[in-house]
């Protein structure tokens, strides 16, 4: 299950075998109790200093990795019956803190690459995409006490 980062969130690192001329980075071996079945996968890009944000999925159960660059998770819990209601944290993602980052439904949560140039993520979803079971908010909403600096 890995490092609780906040409730229903969990970071599990995962070491990269670097060899000469490059690295193998893994992903997921088959399915857990974190990936019960599998819906689909894509890459998602990330522009530098430039929020993608807010998103709260009903179902999807997202598993990330960021084989490129470096990007800075964002979450917010707006559970009341949550251990961590009304907290926000952030977590960042690289090279040189890779590993599995899953994200459970029902938390509040954006990105925005912190790398000079464009990052991605790799996310391995228990379901396939489907517009109605997410909510989104724009990034500079102010239900979400978070604001999005670059300085
Ligand atoms: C994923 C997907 C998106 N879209 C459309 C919906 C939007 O109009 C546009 C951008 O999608 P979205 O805003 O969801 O992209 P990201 O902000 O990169 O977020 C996605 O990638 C990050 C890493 C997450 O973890 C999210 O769960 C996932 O939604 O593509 C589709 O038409 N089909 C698809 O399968």
């Amino acid at each position: 299950m890995g490092t609780e980062i906040i409730s229903g969130v969990y970071f599990t690192p995962l070491a990269p075998i670097v060899t000469t001329g490059g690295s193998v980075m893994h992903a997921i071996k088959g399915l857990d109790q974190d990936l019960q079945q599998f819906g689909e996968c894509y890459f998602s890009t990330a522009d530098s200093k430039s929020p993608k944000a807010w998103k709260k999925h009903s179902q999807m159960v997202c598993n990330l990795f960021v084989p490129y660059g470096a990007v800075k998770f964002v979450f917010f819990d707006d559970r009341e019956n949550s251990e961590t209601y009304g907290k926000v944290v952030d977590f960042t993602l690289s090279r040189q803190n890779y590993g599995r980052l899953v994200i459970n439904p029902g938390i509040w949560f954006g990105f925005s690459a912190i790398s000079e140039s464009e990052s991605v993520i790799l996310n391995i979803a228990n379901i396939k995409h489907e517009p109605s079971e997410s909510i989104r908010l724009d990034p500079y909403d102010l239900t979400i006490p978070y604001k999005w600096n670059f300085d």
